[in-house]
């Protein structure tokens, strides 16, 4: 992380932009020295790990796995397939390798792909190495339906619509959906891929309801993925991601990223749970399928020594929170610009506030550790290409104004 320099953060998307204009990036020095990673570097690099495909399914937890991959990326100036406009690969379209922007000058293949997508196993293919690992992150699909209706209120169009419903009848929003989510839900209207079985539209799954091919879809699923990680057991996810992928603690040490405050998230009783798990019916059969599968292969690493590479992860972790972090649960009003992540109309997103007096290699590796999806990807883009991300916005925002 030499290449991070102090005072060299902007707070601002002014600043972002003159740093753009000058051939910049907000988290690299503004030397006069060429920059480090140009197209000859690399080229002549080796990379330490295989090319990886992550699959950034839908409030899971992804954001903090794809900062993971972000940092080791950029660490080894991996080249990333990024979408050729904005965060997402033209969501929620089906993924197609047009979505992706050019492969830069220099540059002899995609490393690493961890934008969200609708994903297209056959159209993946086309465009990452033969070698790549395939890798994605499921959660609990109660507390995954919970987390998107709370952030997605006001984009989604099933969500939004209830929303109006309700505030006519003085209830919440989720009990008015779910009290009968097929009025609100229109299964043509393209914006609705996350109203239902969001994990399993992610995976390109047929979401709206089960049929006869659902069970060979889920065996190809499990023959392309190496890893499916379980966001419930999310430290013992990293250490078999890390036996994949030969990463080291080091490389592993995360904070939970793009977390909800407290006063966003709904308290589900019994019956709305049940609700709930039986509208996304889909979804507990593709986590229930994946769990399974996950223990198989926990199985295979050892169940003790996956124990055991759980604690020594978790230590390192919390030494490393212990020094990069000096509050957590930061409200967004408080947080400068650079490390504030994106909020939606109905959640509030949480961040952190850096430890003072760190050194310049510390701070760089502390800061990037609690960049927000969106300012980390501007900026590895900016890198890659040397020029501005082509919209800031997902285009969700822009094709649904407020
Ligand atoms: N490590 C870990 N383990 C378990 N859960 C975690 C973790 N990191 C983040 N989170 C929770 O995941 C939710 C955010 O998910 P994403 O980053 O995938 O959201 S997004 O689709 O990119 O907006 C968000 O859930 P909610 O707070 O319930 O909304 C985070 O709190």
């Amino acid at each position: 992380f030499k290449e991070l320099e102090l005072g060299l953060f902007v707070s601002d998307r002014r600043n972002q932009r003159r740093a753009a204009e000058k051939h910049t990036s907000p988290l690299t020095p503004n030397t006069h020295q060429p920059p480090k990673h140009t197209p000859t570097a690399r080229a002549e690099r080796r990379r330490a790990h295989p090319p990886v495909v992550f699959l950034k399914t839908h409030r899971t937890g992804s954001s903090t796995v794809q900062n993971i991959l972000f940092r080791l990326g950029e660490r080894e100036s991996a080249t990333f397939a990024f979408p050729s406009r904005t965060f997402q690969f033209n969501y929620p379209d089906r993924f197609r390798a047009t979505f992706v922007d050019e492969l830069p000058e220099g540059s002899s293949q995609f490393d690493l792909l961890c934008s969200h997508m609708r994903l297209d196993l056959r159209e993946v293919r086309k465009v990452m190495p033969q070698n790549a690992v395939f890798i994605t992150l499921l959660r609990d699909p109660i507390k995954t339906f919970e987390s998107v209706f709370g952030y997605y209120t006001s984009t989604v169009p099933a969500f939004f619509t209830a929303r109006r419903a309700a505030a006519n009848e003085g209830k919440s929003a989720l009990s008015v959906f779910l009290d009968s989510p097929e009025i609100f839900w229109d299964p043509k209207e393209p914006g609705n891929g996350l109203a239902k079985n969001p994990m399993s539209f992610d995976m390109g799954l047929n979401n709206q309801k089960w049929n006869g091919s659902w069970p060979e879809d889920l065996a190809q699923l499990e023959e392309a993925f190496q890893l499916v990680m379980i966001a419930e057991h999310f430290d013992e996810s990293l250490v078999l991601l890390g036996a994949l992928l030969g990463l080291k603690h080091e490389d592993l040490a995360y904070l939970r990223l793009n977390v909800r405050a407290g006063n966003s998230v709904t308290e589900l009783d019994e019956n709305m749970q049940a609700k709930v798990r039986s509208w996304n019916v889909l979804d507990t059969l593709l986590y229930d399928f994946f769990v399974q599968v996950f223990w198989e292969k926990a199985a295979q690493f050892g169940m003790e020594r996956l124990k055991a590479d759980v604690e020594q992860l978790k230590a390192f972790t919390e030494d490393v929170q212990r020094k990069c972090v000096s509050r957590t649960e930061v409200p967004p009003k408080e947080l400068e610009d650079l490390l504030r992540p994106w909020q939606t109309e109905t959640a509030t997103i949480v961040g952190y506030e850096v430890q003072g007096n760190l050194s310049l290699q510390d701070q760089g590796f502390c800061i990037r550790m609690m960049l927000p999806e969106l300012q980390y990807h501007s900026h590895l883009y900016f890198k890659q290409y040397g020029r501005d991300m082509r919209a800031w916005f997902p285009t969700y925002v822009l094709e649904n104004p407020k």
